[in-house]
């Protein structure tokens, strides 16, 4: 019922300290409100004048504010505690997403999280905030209650020893359900949110083909399915939260009854029984209060354990590839030592046994090549044959399962190297367009280019008509949210960062006129070709005429890489290239 992730927050033993010395005062002053109360009620049973209670009822409100006031501080202190981690959390999440990318959205899903960083994350503080003082009281203030209350009526003391370890078993028994049935409503809802956002991002897909009825049905179900994992679980914590308020008023009653039967025969005084009366709710009010928020919190507990759990299965993929990458080097390079340096003329980047494989299918397996210097490398095969994991691969987006790469004089495990991702440009099949100005996405790369640079990049990739026709030029709104532009238009964009940000000297191209007409590709291709002179260049595609203008072409097939060279010696030899070419309409010449 505790949870262990709680004790994994940086400081928390700290706040538990205080946490804990707060909970001992506030009991402290409950006790001193009840004894107070009592005798001031007693006195004035026994006849004295309400004057002479000034000093009790002084100090009953005393104790009163004091209590509040012990509130006040626990709450400033837990609100800031809570932010701090919360915060800390969200940085260490968003890092591990910027840093792992396509890994851990493909493993977890997009929507789920995009919904742990913006709700979970408020889940958690909420969880940090409600569990943490509970943890605390739980423990505390039965512990002063039952002291205090024991040498004045230990028959009640011994009531209240009794029943107290009944409620917690019983809690235990309600926990482990309402444990199982909210991590049942947390998985729909991951499910729900991945759902989602896959729903939103294909709708043009979805409608084309026609299924957006059939996808708004499993959509339907998918919530119905979060609804009943919800209800479920507010019907386990309505039910519980109940049952335990009987049980915790029984236990209260039991006490009362027999303060009650040993007043009337005299066995205990007016003052003792009244004491331990007002006294005794003190005692089960924590764990009540627990019962009630545990509930409450699971959905935040459920969020911390996900989102620790990106966090530390990412950070021990990174240690134990730099493990891995450090013994195989043999000199345990570290920092300075893996810096790839500016790729020149003379560098040579080199894969060996190179493999990848995605959950359920092995994508690379044993890819082996060099090249040396500013060259041109088409990588060319049949659908599926690994040409865009290979291209990831080189772009430092994907880490190899096997393997190692040698970059510029580096040996390392992956291209996953800042210093290598520093120099490589991507061009995607579908360049992505941030919500912002078309000025902010040309100058991507480059935030400080002057407007002239800006201009010259938007004629050299004949962006000039477009810049003409929107409403506010450059300074207009673009992608996401923004005015949409065409897959030729979004390709011109990406190639106008290529064009300003001359620093990149490593061009990674996905197959970039996979989605183009044949007359855009063309007018397309001219504008490309010259930037990537003085560059070394990757260039996937299906699409053969680009491979003329290449200086080799790597051949995929079935994730190896079965052929290196130039072209036209590859043509000549008839092997793999020599088939492929064979299915060019007209031949490759
Ligand atoms: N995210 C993924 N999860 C699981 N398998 C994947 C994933 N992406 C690709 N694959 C599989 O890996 C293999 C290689 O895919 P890849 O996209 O690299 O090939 P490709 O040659 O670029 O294909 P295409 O020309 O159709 O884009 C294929 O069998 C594909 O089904």
């Amino acid at each position: 019922m505790i949870d262990r992730a709680l004790f994994a927050l940086e400081g928390v033993r700290g706040v538990l300290a205080a946490l804990l010395a707060l909970a001992t005062t506030r009991a402290l002053l409950a006790v001193g409100q009840a004894w107070t109360l009592a005798s001031a009620v007693v006195g004035l049973w026994a006849g004295e004048p309400l004057a002479g209670q000034t000093t009790r009822i002084a100090l009953f409100f005393a104790c009163f504010v004091g209590a509040q006031g012990v509130r006040c501080a626990q709450d400033a202190l837990l609100g800031r505690y809570a932010r701090a981690r919360v915060e800390e959390l969200r940085d260490g999440l968003l890092r591990t997403v910027f840093e792992q990318g396509a890994r851990i959205v493909q493993k977890t899903g997009t929507g789920s999280v995009a919904a742990l960083a913006l709700e979970g994350i408020d889940q958690v503080e909420t969880y940090v905030r409600l569990v943490l003082p509970k943890i605390v009281c739980v423990v505390a203030v039965p512990l002063v209650v039952l002291l205090c209350v024991l040498p004045v009526d230990w028959v009640s003391g011994l009531i209240m020893l009794v029943m107290y370890p009944v409620i917690v078993f019983y809690m235990g028994l309600i926990g482990q359900t309402a444990k199982a049935a909210a991590a049942r409503q947390h998985d729909e809802y991951r499910r729900l949110s991945n759902h989602f956002v896959d729903s939103v991002r294909g709708i043009d897909t979805l409608k084309l083909l026609g299924q957006d009825k059939r996808h708004g049905e499993r959509i339907f179900e998918v919530s119905e399915r979060f609804r009943e994992a919800t209800v479920k679980t507010l019907r386990i914590a309505t039910l519980s939260g109940s049952v335990l308020d009987l049980i915790s008023t029984l236990s209260l009653a039991a006490v009362a009854i027999m303060l009650g039967f040993r007043l009337v025969d005299g066995s205990i005084a007016f003052f003792p029984a009244l004491f331990v009366l007002v006294l005794v709710p003190e005692y089960f009010k924590p764990i009540r209060e627990f019962a009630s928020d545990y509930h409450a919190s699971l959905d935040g507990k459920n969020a911390l354990a996900s989102i620790q759990g990106i966090v530390a299965s990412a950070k021990d993929g990174e240690e134990a590839r730099r493990a891995t990458a450090e013994g195989a080097a043999g000199c345990g390079a570290t920092g300075r030592e893996r810096e790839v340096l500016a790729w020149s003329e003379g560098a040579v980047l080199e894969l060996s046994g190179v493999g990848f494989s995605y959950p359920d299918c092995e994508a690379l397996c044993d890819v082996a090549f060099s090249v040396r210097g500013f060259k041109r490398i088409g990588i060319v095969g049949a659908s599926g044959s690994g040409k865009s994991t290979l291209a990831n691969v080189l772009g430092g987006f994907l880490a190899p399962s096997a393997g190692v790469v040698f970059a510029a004089g580096r040996r390392l495990d992956d291209l996953r190297e800042p210093s290598w991702q520093r120099q490589v440009l991507y061009i995607p099949q579908d360049p992505y367009l941030f919500h912002a100005t078309l000025r902010e996405n040309i100058a991507f790369y480059r935030p400080d280019a002057a407007d002239e640079e800006v201009e010259r990049a938007v004629r050299a990739m004949g962006l000039e008509e477009l810049v003409a026709e929107l409403p506010e030029g450059l300074g207009t709104l673009v992608g996401e949210g923004g005015r949409a532009l065409s897959g030729g238009e979004r390709q011109r964009v990406a190639l106008a960062r290529a064009l300003l940000d001359r620093s990149r000297r490593v061009l990674v191209f996905d197959e970039p006129t996979a989605h183009l007409d044949i007359e855009t590709e063309l007018e397309l291709k001219e504008r490309m070709l010259p930037l990537m002179e003085g560059r070394l260049v990757f260039f996937a595609t299906h699409r053969l005429h680009w491979t003329h203008d290449m200086d080799a072409v790597i051949v995929m097939e079935g994730g190896r890489a079965v052929e290196f060279g130039a072209p036209r010696a590859l043509a000549a030899q008839g092997g793999a290239f020599a088939r492929l070419a064979a299915q060019v309409e007209g031949g490759w010449r």
